[in-house]
């Protein structure tokens, strides 16, 4: 409704609104006209007539029972006929409005007005408001609409992405994004460190739409380093600026029904044709994400001299299905089948028969973003905690006063808190070591903070639920976004390697360092 129509009201000309037949309500400062609604009003007809309802304030059952959110739907912005005269709005949306949250733990650290950072610069900060902005525009009203239609991501978005060159960024600091214009100029190609790309995947995480944020590209970040780093340059050529542009699709296609860690149990076979001018591909791979829409497919193959990674595009031979899994389909999980494929040989990437060192030079790398998203998730879990026991009352007052509610709010503080601040030291250690030493010293610690963010999120979505009650386990309404994190958090710790298998990993990579001479 445009402003000049809205009516100013006092609170008793509001209070003379209060029967069945004329039914006004106020919820903060904001008049409802809820006479015709009544009857369609998805909480029932008679709960808007109970005592302290009719004519009155209502701003704390409301919140007690609703999202901001229904307010700002066009439906229901209809039923406002008027605001309070002389009062201001006390109550305003906290999420997606391009602001920092005022909500303590909302943010991380860096982000909260008088705390202070050794890692984030003057160039970060701007770099994450201009994308909180883009993402609060763009991403976040496509991820809520596209998570609950499981409709890939909106090629518009995508399209939007591409101008700012996001998808260049997500592929972190190098030689790709040379020549090309950062955020509109904010940030130089040779200033884009990994805490520019730390910001472009907790600030798309807090969507809080775990599905549309594998379909928004994810595919890429895992799919094409490989090509990238090992691809011939005619092919880098030809594809790159396609995928970068936004304009074409690239998926990782590894794990199979037959295996997922073990790569050696893979069954895909390539075989080279008599004149070894090509290969001919056939198998199966399973879990693909982005690949029911994915233009290119970086496949690892059995060869006749071990594992090696080629480069598949859709054509003849090539069959992708969709994978019904505990998150939406906007991400594009799928079931592909290669049946004899013929690829050429010069989509070969890196070496025939190492293809375990191209896999490996990518770990560390997609390991690392997922700590950003896990740890960013956790964080708007703790927001809508707090939030909740904030302004839900139970016994006469909020919940949070109850001791055992603190106490899982205190766990899940400072498990958010130490996952972050552990991902900032990484970081900064990938910051100030080359690509190699990174693989050397870095793959324990990111292997080992994977598994504890992981872990640690389980544990926050599962007291999340104890904090929501009924409404945690409901897909609309208060609790809505503690239903899809506990629904969907399961597949982090699952993805790019299992719990067990990344602190095993650490482990092994400590023990390798044990000095000999070390004795208690
Ligand atoms: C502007 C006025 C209102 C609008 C637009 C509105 C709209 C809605 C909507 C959309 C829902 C479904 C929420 C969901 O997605 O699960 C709902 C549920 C509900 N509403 Fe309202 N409502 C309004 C005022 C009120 C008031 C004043 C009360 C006071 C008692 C109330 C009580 C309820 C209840 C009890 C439910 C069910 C909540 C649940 O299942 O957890 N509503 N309302």
């Amino acid at each position: 409704m445009a402003s000049k129509e809205l009516r100013t009201f006092t609170r008793d000309e509001v209070a003379q609104h209060n029967t069945e037949g004329d039914l006004w309500v106020i919820v903060d400062t904001k008049v409802y006209d809820l006479t015709k609604f009544r009857n369609l009003h998805p909480g029932g007809a008679s709960v808007l007539l109970e005592e302290g309802v009719p004519g009155q304030d209502a701003t704390e059952v409301f919140f007690s029972l609703h999202r901001y959110e229904v307010l700002e739907r066009p439906q229901y912005k209809r039923l406002q006929v008027g605001v309070i005269q002389g009062e201001d709005a006390k109550v305003f949306p906290t999420i997606n409005n391009g602001e920092i949250s005022k909500v303590p733990y909302a943010e991380p650290t860096w982000l909260v007005e008088g705390y202070h950072s050794p890692y984030f610069t003057e160039n970060h900060r701007r770099f994450q408001q201009a994308m909180r902005k883009f993402v609060d525009e763009y991403v976040y009203p496509d991820a809520q609409a596209r998570e609950l239609d499981g409709k890939r991501p909106s090629q518009f978005v995508v399209d939007k992405m591409a101008e700012v060159e996001m998808h260049a960024m997500r592929m972190g600091p190098g030689k790709h994004l040379r020549g090309r214009t950062l955020m509109g100029g904010l940030v130089k190609p040779e200033e884009f460190d990994y805490f520019h790309e730390l910001i472009i995947s907790q600030e798309i995480t807090r969507c809080g739409a775990r599905g549309y944020g594998d379909g928004i590209n994810s595919g890429m970040v895992i799919g094409l380093p490989p090509v990238l780093n090992f691809g011939a340059p005619e092919l880098k050529a030809r594809v790159v600026p396609e995928v970068l542009g936004g304009k074409k699709f690239i998926c990782l296609a590894i794990s199979e029904a037959f295996a997922g860690s073990d790569v050696f149990g893979l069954q895909t076979t390539a075989t080279k044709t008599e004149d070894g001018k090509h290969w001919i591909i056939t198998g199966t791979k399973k879990w693909i994400t982005n690949g029911t829409f994915a233009d290119y497919f970086t496949v690892g193959c059995k060869t006749e001299d071990g594992f090696t990674v080629i480069l598949v595009e859709r054509g003849e031979g090539v069959e992708t299905k969709p994978i019904k899994t505990s998150y939406s389909p906007a991400a594009g999980t799928a079931y592909v089948i290669f049946d004899n494929v013929k690829v050429p040989v010069e989509n070969t990437l890196g070496e025939e028969g190492g293809g375990i060192f191209v896999m490996l030079s990518n770990f560390n790398h997609e390991r690392w973003v997922m700590c950003c998203t896990s740890a960013r998730g956790q964080r708007s879990i703790v927001e809508e905690c707090l939030k909740w026991t904030s302004q839900r009352k139970a016994f006469g007052k909020p919940l949070h006063s109850q001791a055992v509610v603190r106490a899982k709010l205190a766990a899940m503080i400072a498990r958010t808190e130490s996952v972050q601040n552990w991902l900032e030291n990484i970081t900064y250690q990938m910051c100030n070591m080359s690509y190699r030493e990174q693989a050397n010293k870095l793959a324990g610690p990111i292997a080992f903070l994977k598994m504890y963010s992981t872990r640690s999120a389980q544990q926050t979505a599962t007291d999340a639920v104890q904090i929501f009650g009924g409404r945690g386990i409901t897909q609309t309404g208060m609790g809505r976004h503690i239903e899809h994190y506990h629904r969907t958090v399961p597949f982090d710790a699952l993805l790019g390697g299992a719990e067990d298998v990344l602190a095993d990993l650490g482990v092994r990579q400590a023990m390798r360092n044990m000095p000999k001479n070390a004795r208690l």
